[in-house]
Protein backbone atom coordinates (compact mmCIF):
# COMPACT_ATOMS: atom_id res chain seq x y z
CA UNK A 1 0.00 0.00 0.00
CA UNK A 2 3.01 1.95 0.15
CA UNK A 3 2.58 4.25 -2.66
CA UNK A 4 -1.00 3.24 -2.93
CA UNK A 5 -3.85 6.18 -1.95
CA UNK A 6 -6.87 3.42 -3.42
CA UNK A 7 -6.68 -0.32 -3.32
CA UNK A 8 -10.23 -1.54 -4.69
CA UNK A 9 -10.70 -4.99 -5.00
CA UNK A 10 -14.06 -6.75 -7.03
CA UNK A 11 -15.75 -4.12 -5.43
CA UNK A 12 -19.56 -4.81 -6.19
CA UNK A 13 -22.75 -2.26 -5.68
CA UNK A 14 -26.22 -3.26 -6.16
CA UNK A 15 -29.25 -1.47 -5.54
CA UNK A 16 -32.09 -4.36 -5.18
CA UNK A 17 -31.47 -6.89 -7.75
CA UNK A 18 -30.03 -4.55 -9.99
CA UNK A 19 -26.19 -4.51 -11.03
CA UNK A 20 -24.68 -0.89 -10.35
CA UNK A 21 -21.25 -1.62 -10.55
CA UNK A 22 -19.86 -5.26 -11.57
CA UNK A 23 -16.59 -6.44 -9.66
CA UNK A 24 -14.18 -3.49 -10.30
CA UNK A 25 -10.70 -3.15 -9.58
CA UNK A 26 -8.62 -0.03 -9.54
CA UNK A 27 -5.52 1.39 -8.00
CA UNK A 28 -4.73 5.04 -7.36
CA UNK A 29 -1.19 6.36 -6.66
CA UNK A 30 -0.45 8.56 -4.05
CA UNK A 31 -0.30 12.28 -6.01
CA UNK A 32 -1.79 10.87 -9.09
CA UNK A 33 -4.83 12.48 -10.68
CA UNK A 34 -7.39 9.75 -11.77
CA UNK A 35 -9.91 10.32 -13.68
CA UNK A 36 -13.44 7.91 -14.05
CA UNK A 37 -15.08 8.79 -17.31
CA UNK A 38 -18.76 6.65 -18.18
CA UNK A 39 -22.00 7.15 -19.99
CA UNK A 40 -25.39 8.45 -17.64
CA UNK A 41 -25.53 5.61 -15.26
CA UNK A 42 -22.35 4.03 -15.67
CA UNK A 43 -21.91 3.54 -11.82
CA UNK A 44 -19.54 6.41 -11.82
CA UNK A 45 -21.34 8.20 -8.30
CA UNK A 46 -22.12 4.24 -6.50
CA UNK A 47 -18.09 4.05 -7.13
CA UNK A 48 -16.86 7.71 -5.64
CA UNK A 49 -19.76 7.22 -2.78
CA UNK A 50 -18.55 4.21 -1.67
CA UNK A 51 -14.99 5.47 -1.54
CA UNK A 52 -16.55 8.64 0.47
CA UNK A 53 -17.92 5.75 2.75
CA UNK A 54 -21.40 7.30 2.24
CA UNK A 55 -22.54 4.05 0.46
CA UNK A 56 -21.77 0.19 2.34
CA UNK A 57 -20.25 -2.16 -0.85
CA UNK A 58 -22.00 -5.17 -1.75
CA UNK A 59 -18.75 -7.26 -2.36
CA UNK A 60 -15.44 -6.94 -2.46
CA UNK A 61 -13.34 -4.15 -0.58
CA UNK A 62 -11.81 -0.69 -0.89
CA UNK A 63 -8.72 0.39 1.18
CA UNK A 64 -7.87 3.76 1.45
CA UNK A 65 -4.74 4.66 2.97
CA UNK A 66 -5.25 1.11 4.86
CA UNK A 67 -8.25 2.48 5.73
CA UNK A 68 -12.51 0.42 5.05
CA UNK A 69 -14.47 3.72 4.34
CA UNK A 70 -17.16 1.49 5.29
CA UNK A 71 -16.05 1.03 8.82
CA UNK A 72 -14.63 3.91 9.78
CA UNK A 73 -15.45 7.42 8.77
CA UNK A 74 -14.46 9.37 11.45
CA UNK A 75 -11.21 8.27 10.44
CA UNK A 76 -11.75 8.96 6.58
CA UNK A 77 -13.34 12.27 7.43
CA UNK A 78 -10.20 14.39 7.76
CA UNK A 79 -8.32 12.47 4.91
CA UNK A 80 -10.68 12.88 2.28
CA UNK A 81 -12.11 15.70 0.30
CA UNK A 82 -15.63 15.39 -0.71
CA UNK A 83 -17.03 18.06 -3.65
CA UNK A 84 -20.75 17.62 -1.79
CA UNK A 85 -23.89 17.70 -4.49
CA UNK A 86 -25.86 20.34 -3.38
CA UNK A 87 -28.55 19.59 -1.32
CA UNK A 88 -25.74 18.28 1.03
CA UNK A 89 -26.09 22.46 2.46
CA UNK A 90 -28.85 23.39 3.61
CA UNK A 91 -30.28 26.56 1.47
CA UNK A 92 -30.27 29.41 4.07
CA UNK A 93 -26.52 29.08 5.57
CA UNK A 94 -24.21 31.82 4.18
CA UNK A 95 -21.22 31.54 2.29
CA UNK A 96 -19.13 32.65 5.40
CA UNK A 97 -21.29 30.42 8.41
CA UNK A 98 -20.99 27.33 5.48
CA UNK A 99 -16.69 28.00 5.61
CA UNK A 100 -16.59 28.23 9.16
CA UNK A 101 -18.91 25.05 9.41
CA UNK A 102 -16.68 23.18 7.67
CA UNK A 103 -13.65 23.89 9.11
CA UNK A 104 -14.96 23.91 12.53
CA UNK A 105 -15.82 20.41 11.17
CA UNK A 106 -12.17 19.54 10.69
CA UNK A 107 -10.42 21.70 13.22
CA UNK A 108 -8.88 23.86 10.86
CA UNK A 109 -9.29 27.75 10.66
CA UNK A 110 -11.84 28.93 7.92
CA UNK A 111 -9.86 29.09 5.01
CA UNK A 112 -11.09 32.68 3.81
CA UNK A 113 -8.31 32.42 0.63
CA UNK A 114 -10.67 30.06 -0.93
CA UNK A 115 -13.67 31.91 -0.84
CA UNK A 116 -11.24 34.80 -2.53
CA UNK A 117 -9.78 32.60 -4.94
CA UNK A 118 -13.19 31.03 -5.62
CA UNK A 119 -14.53 34.55 -6.64
CA UNK A 120 -16.60 34.68 -3.81
CA UNK A 121 -15.69 37.15 -1.64
CA UNK A 122 -18.01 39.62 -2.25
CA UNK A 123 -20.74 36.75 -1.46
CA UNK A 124 -19.34 35.92 1.63
CA UNK A 125 -22.98 37.06 3.29
CA UNK A 126 -25.08 35.79 0.89
CA UNK A 127 -27.22 32.83 1.67
CA UNK A 128 -26.33 29.16 -0.88
CA UNK A 129 -29.67 29.16 -2.49
CA UNK A 130 -29.50 32.76 -3.61
CA UNK A 131 -25.74 31.67 -5.51
CA UNK A 132 -25.81 30.93 -9.02
CA UNK A 133 -25.14 27.30 -9.76
CA UNK A 134 -22.01 27.99 -10.46
CA UNK A 135 -20.89 30.05 -7.28
CA UNK A 136 -22.91 26.95 -5.32
CA UNK A 137 -20.39 24.59 -7.20
CA UNK A 138 -16.97 26.77 -6.44
CA UNK A 139 -18.19 27.03 -2.91
CA UNK A 140 -18.68 23.40 -2.85
CA UNK A 141 -15.27 22.95 -4.22
CA UNK A 142 -13.63 25.40 -1.52
CA UNK A 143 -15.50 23.70 1.08
CA UNK A 144 -13.86 20.50 -0.09
CA UNK A 145 -10.48 21.90 0.34
CA UNK A 146 -10.27 23.46 3.55
CA UNK A 147 -8.74 20.86 5.72
CA UNK A 148 -6.11 20.12 2.72
CA UNK A 149 -7.23 16.52 2.36
CA UNK A 150 -4.54 14.50 1.06
CA UNK A 151 -7.63 12.41 -0.97
CA UNK A 152 -9.83 14.69 -3.06
CA UNK A 153 -12.98 13.19 -4.63
CA UNK A 154 -14.67 15.39 -7.27
CA UNK A 155 -17.39 14.55 -9.47
CA UNK A 156 -18.41 16.79 -12.25
CA UNK A 157 -16.48 19.55 -10.31
CA UNK A 158 -16.52 21.88 -13.43
CA UNK A 159 -20.52 21.13 -14.61
CA UNK A 160 -22.09 24.65 -14.66
CA UNK A 161 -18.54 26.60 -14.77
CA UNK A 162 -18.23 29.34 -16.61
CA UNK A 163 -14.59 29.70 -18.35
CA UNK A 164 -12.78 31.04 -16.16
CA UNK A 165 -13.75 28.95 -13.25
CA UNK A 166 -12.80 26.26 -14.78
CA UNK A 167 -9.70 27.18 -15.30
CA UNK A 168 -9.04 28.47 -11.74
CA UNK A 169 -10.20 25.45 -10.48
CA UNK A 170 -7.72 23.15 -12.84
CA UNK A 171 -5.09 25.29 -11.93
CA UNK A 172 -6.06 24.32 -8.29
CA UNK A 173 -6.26 20.82 -9.07
CA UNK A 174 -2.61 20.97 -10.11
CA UNK A 175 -1.65 22.93 -7.29
CA UNK A 176 -2.77 20.16 -4.81
CA UNK A 177 -1.45 17.92 -7.17
CA UNK A 178 2.15 19.48 -6.87
CA UNK A 179 1.70 19.35 -2.62
CA UNK A 180 0.91 15.47 -3.14
CA UNK A 181 -2.65 15.47 -2.53
CA UNK A 182 -4.33 12.29 -5.07
CA UNK A 183 -7.44 13.42 -6.84
CA UNK A 184 -9.98 11.03 -8.34
CA UNK A 185 -11.85 12.96 -10.95
CA UNK A 186 -15.48 11.61 -12.19
CA UNK A 187 -16.35 13.84 -15.29
CA UNK A 188 -18.27 13.74 -18.43
CA UNK A 189 -15.87 16.32 -19.74
CA UNK A 190 -13.48 14.59 -22.38
CA UNK A 191 -10.83 17.47 -23.10
CA UNK A 192 -10.64 18.10 -18.74
CA UNK A 193 -10.29 14.43 -18.24
CA UNK A 194 -7.32 14.51 -22.02
CA UNK A 195 -5.57 17.29 -20.04
CA UNK A 196 -6.14 16.58 -16.23
CA UNK A 197 -5.89 13.10 -15.65
CA UNK A 198 -2.44 10.92 -14.94
CA UNK A 199 -4.83 7.99 -15.86
CA UNK A 200 -8.79 6.84 -16.59
CA UNK A 201 -10.91 4.57 -15.91
CA UNK A 202 -13.49 4.46 -18.57
CA UNK A 203 -16.42 2.56 -16.50
CA UNK A 204 -19.53 1.14 -18.63
CA UNK A 205 -22.66 -0.62 -17.46
CA UNK A 206 -20.68 -0.93 -13.92
CA UNK A 207 -17.44 -2.97 -15.48
CA UNK A 208 -14.07 -0.96 -16.57
CA UNK A 209 -13.50 -1.01 -19.89
CA UNK A 210 -9.90 0.34 -20.29
CA UNK A 211 -8.02 1.72 -17.69
CA UNK A 212 -4.47 3.56 -18.92
CA UNK A 213 -3.14 6.80 -19.39
CA UNK A 214 -5.12 8.99 -21.27
CA UNK A 215 -2.46 8.82 -24.71
CA UNK A 216 -2.08 5.22 -24.60
CA UNK A 217 -5.89 4.99 -24.35
CA UNK A 218 -5.94 7.22 -27.95
CA UNK A 219 -3.42 5.42 -29.00
CA UNK A 220 -4.87 1.91 -28.52
CA UNK A 221 -8.24 2.62 -30.44
CA UNK A 222 -9.06 2.44 -34.20
CA UNK A 223 -9.45 5.79 -34.78
CA UNK A 224 -6.62 7.74 -37.66
CA UNK A 225 -5.29 10.31 -37.59
CA UNK A 226 -7.06 13.26 -39.81
CA UNK A 227 -4.84 15.33 -42.06
CA UNK A 228 -6.39 18.59 -43.51
CA UNK A 229 -4.32 20.36 -46.34
CA UNK A 230 -5.28 23.32 -48.57
CA UNK A 231 -2.85 23.94 -51.51
CA UNK A 232 -3.09 26.75 -54.00
CA UNK A 233 -3.65 24.43 -57.20
CA UNK A 234 -5.44 21.50 -57.47
CA UNK A 235 -2.74 18.54 -57.02
CA UNK A 236 -4.34 16.93 -54.65
CA UNK A 237 -7.93 16.64 -55.97
CA UNK A 238 -7.57 13.16 -57.51
CA UNK A 239 -6.61 11.34 -54.24
CA UNK A 240 -9.47 12.23 -51.84
CA UNK A 241 -12.98 12.52 -52.25
CA UNK A 242 -13.17 14.45 -48.92
CA UNK A 243 -12.57 18.27 -49.31
CA UNK A 244 -14.03 20.40 -46.68
CA UNK A 245 -13.85 24.26 -46.79
CA UNK A 246 -11.20 24.05 -49.12
CA UNK A 247 -9.36 21.59 -47.16
CA UNK A 248 -8.38 18.19 -48.80
CA UNK A 249 -8.26 16.12 -46.01
CA UNK A 250 -7.17 12.18 -45.22
CA UNK A 251 -7.24 10.17 -42.65
CA UNK A 252 -4.09 7.59 -41.81
CA UNK A 253 -2.67 5.34 -39.25
CA UNK A 254 0.95 6.94 -40.30
CA UNK A 255 0.62 10.55 -40.41
CA UNK A 256 3.90 11.12 -40.90
CA UNK A 257 4.53 9.12 -44.14
CA UNK A 258 1.32 10.33 -45.48
CA UNK A 259 2.13 14.08 -44.56
CA UNK A 260 5.68 13.48 -46.58
CA UNK A 261 3.86 11.65 -49.76
CA UNK A 262 1.24 14.71 -49.74
CA UNK A 263 4.17 17.10 -50.03
CA UNK A 264 6.13 15.23 -52.21
CA UNK A 265 2.83 15.18 -55.07
CA UNK A 266 2.22 19.33 -54.35
CA UNK A 267 5.89 19.62 -55.15
CA UNK A 268 6.17 17.35 -58.18
CA UNK A 269 2.99 18.92 -59.72
CA UNK A 270 4.35 22.27 -58.91
CA UNK A 271 1.24 23.03 -56.81
CA UNK A 272 2.21 25.20 -52.97
CA UNK A 273 0.62 24.89 -49.89
CA UNK A 274 -1.38 27.20 -48.17
CA UNK A 275 -1.76 25.46 -44.68
CA UNK A 276 -1.64 21.82 -43.45
CA UNK A 277 -3.55 20.47 -40.23
CA UNK A 278 -2.45 16.95 -38.29
CA UNK A 279 -5.32 16.05 -35.54
CA UNK A 280 -4.71 12.80 -33.67
CA UNK A 281 -7.79 11.28 -32.70
CA UNK A 282 -9.56 12.58 -29.37
CA UNK A 283 -10.08 10.86 -26.12
CA UNK A 284 -13.68 11.88 -27.10
CA UNK A 285 -13.67 9.29 -30.17
CA UNK A 286 -12.02 7.10 -28.26
CA UNK A 287 -14.49 6.98 -25.97
CA UNK A 288 -17.59 6.25 -27.96
CA UNK A 289 -15.77 4.08 -30.05
CA UNK A 290 -15.43 1.47 -26.50
CA UNK A 291 -18.61 2.55 -25.09
CA UNK A 292 -20.73 2.35 -28.26
CA UNK A 293 -19.49 -0.95 -28.51
CA UNK A 294 -19.56 -2.08 -25.60
CA UNK A 295 -15.87 -3.31 -25.58
CA UNK A 296 -12.30 -2.66 -26.55
CA UNK A 297 -11.99 -3.01 -29.85
N1 LIG B 1 -30.34 4.57 -4.86
C1 LIG B 1 -30.48 3.91 -6.00
N2 LIG B 1 -31.47 3.01 -6.16
C2 LIG B 1 -31.63 2.32 -7.31
N3 LIG B 1 -30.81 2.44 -8.37
C3 LIG B 1 -29.80 3.32 -8.27
C4 LIG B 1 -29.58 4.10 -7.08
N4 LIG B 1 -28.50 4.88 -7.28
C5 LIG B 1 -28.07 4.61 -8.53
N5 LIG B 1 -28.84 3.68 -9.12
C6 LIG B 1 -28.68 3.11 -10.47
O1 LIG B 1 -27.36 2.61 -10.58
C7 LIG B 1 -26.81 2.89 -11.86
C8 LIG B 1 -25.50 3.65 -11.69
O2 LIG B 1 -25.81 4.94 -11.17
P1 LIG B 1 -24.66 6.01 -10.86
O3 LIG B 1 -25.34 7.22 -10.32
O4 LIG B 1 -23.62 5.37 -10.06
O5 LIG B 1 -24.13 6.27 -12.34
P2 LIG B 1 -23.23 7.46 -12.91
O6 LIG B 1 -22.19 6.81 -13.78
O7 LIG B 1 -22.76 8.32 -11.82
O8 LIG B 1 -24.28 8.22 -13.82
P3 LIG B 1 -24.38 9.79 -14.20
O9 LIG B 1 -23.27 10.08 -15.14
O10 LIG B 1 -25.71 9.85 -14.87
O11 LIG B 1 -24.32 10.56 -12.92
C9 LIG B 1 -27.88 3.68 -12.62
O12 LIG B 1 -28.56 2.78 -13.48
C10 LIG B 1 -28.79 4.19 -11.53
O13 LIG B 1 -30.12 4.30 -11.99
Amino acid sequence: MSNLAIKVSNFTKTYGDFIAVDGISFEVNKGEIFGILGPNGAGKTSTLECLEGLRIPDGGTIDIMGIDPSKNSKELKNLIGVQLQSSGLPSTITVKEAMQLFSAYHNVQPRYDLIKRMDLWDKLNIQYSQLSGGQQKRLLIALAVCHNPQILILDEPTAALDVESRVELHTLMKELKSQGTTIVLATHDMAEAEKMADRIAILLKGKIMIIDTPKKIVASGSSKTKISVRTVGTSLVDLTDIVVDEYYVFYSDKPGTKVMELMNVIEEKGDSLIDLRVERPSLEERFLEITSIGGIQ
